[in-house]
């Protein structure tokens, strides 16, 4: 088995209030997980706001170095991807999905054009009937087509399918890797299952690997393969996502699964731990403490 993605030990540091303040904040602290390539998964990072996933996602995007650590794709590192040529070729192979569609799409643009132009940029086509196809290729696996969306502009399309064009754009180089962070946020409730079905699709029928980054934890359960639970910057606790969230262990992990938001707010309401108290008391136990391997292949994070 080779290693589609390494997060090895990375750690990011923000430097706060100018150069000559000594203040920071760390966004991530000492994360690693592997994900293998030709065994596609849905890897999810949960935790509450500030827990650091963007962070760690913008890193593994190559949007943001880390201070620590390694972040290798296919075996290269962000620091080999320097030149325009590196950096094409990751991209095709490594795609975002933003939060919200609304503010991805310029009003102005018709939707097509983001699309077209990733078919120009990333996989170099110039004809005009080579560009469409790829559009409708990639627009077909989320269950659009170009007719559907030809001439269109983002305020005709609905939440749902604009966030289908929205993963279509991803889609248009085959990349290997999806990272979607908080996908479905933006999402009428009653859509918001699709996309994340599409999501498992993805990966099912397209062999798609994706990083799913969100709030909800109950799509979190239906769709991963294995999760990662952040606190403060730390994994928690990190494993095979139905066993982890059938019988947490951390006692983070167990209160965020007892702070289940409402059917109504899945998705889109921020995840809070049901009582902070006791959050603060579950960091003060382990803390800085260290990530023990259990059976089952889960990591927990207890006291040093
Ligand atoms: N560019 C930055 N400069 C300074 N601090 C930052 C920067 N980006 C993030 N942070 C801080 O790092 C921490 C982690 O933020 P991050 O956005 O990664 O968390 P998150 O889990 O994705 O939160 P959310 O779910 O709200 O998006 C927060 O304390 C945040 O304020």
């Amino acid at each position: 088995m080779t290693t589609l993605l390494d997060v090895r030990n990375v750690s990011k540091r923000f430097a706060m209030g100018g150069i000559l303040s000594r203040k920071h904040v760390d966004a991530v602290i000492d994360v690693s997980f592997t994900l293998e390539s030709g065994t596609p998964e849905i890897f999810t990072i949960i935790g509450e706001s500030g827990s650091g996933k963007t962070t760690l996602a913008r890193m593994i995007l190559g949007l943001e170095e880390p201070s620590e650590g390694d972040i290798n794709f296919e075996g290269v590192s962000a620091a080999e991807r320097k030149d325009r040529a590196a950096r094409l070729s990751f991209m095709r192979r490594v795609q975002p999905v933003f939060q919200n569609p609304f503010e991805a799409f310029n009003p102005l643009k018709q939707v097509e054009r983001y699309l077209e132009a990733t078919a120009r940029t990333l996989l170099g086509l110039k004809d005009k009937a080579e560009i469409e196809a790829a559009m409708d290729g990639a627009l077909q696996k989320v269950g659009l087509s170009y007719r559907e969306i030809k001439g269109r502009y983002a305020h005709e399309l609905s939440g749902g399918q604009l966030q289908r064009v929205a993963i279509a754009r991803a889609l248009i180089p085959e990349p290997a890797l999806l990272i979607t962070d908080e996908p479905v946020s933006m999402v009428d409730a009653s859509l918001r299952m699709s996309i994340v079905n599409l999501l498992r699709d993805l990966r099912d029928k397209f062999g798609v690997s994706v990083i799913y980054i969100t709030h909800d934890l109950a799509t979190a359960y239906y769709i991963s393969d294995r999760i990662m639970i952040m606190q403060k910057g730390y994994v928690v606790e990190m494993g095979p996502a139905r066993p982890v969230l059938d019988a947490p262990e951390h006692a983070y992990s167990r209160l965020l699964k007892e702070s289940v938001l409402s059917i109504e707010d899945a998705g889109s309401g921020k995840l809070e731990p049901a009582d902070r108290s006791m959050a603060k008391a579950a960091w003060e136990a382990t803390g800085e403490g260290q990530l023990v391997a259990r059976d089952g292949g889960r990591l927990v994070r207890v006291a040093r």
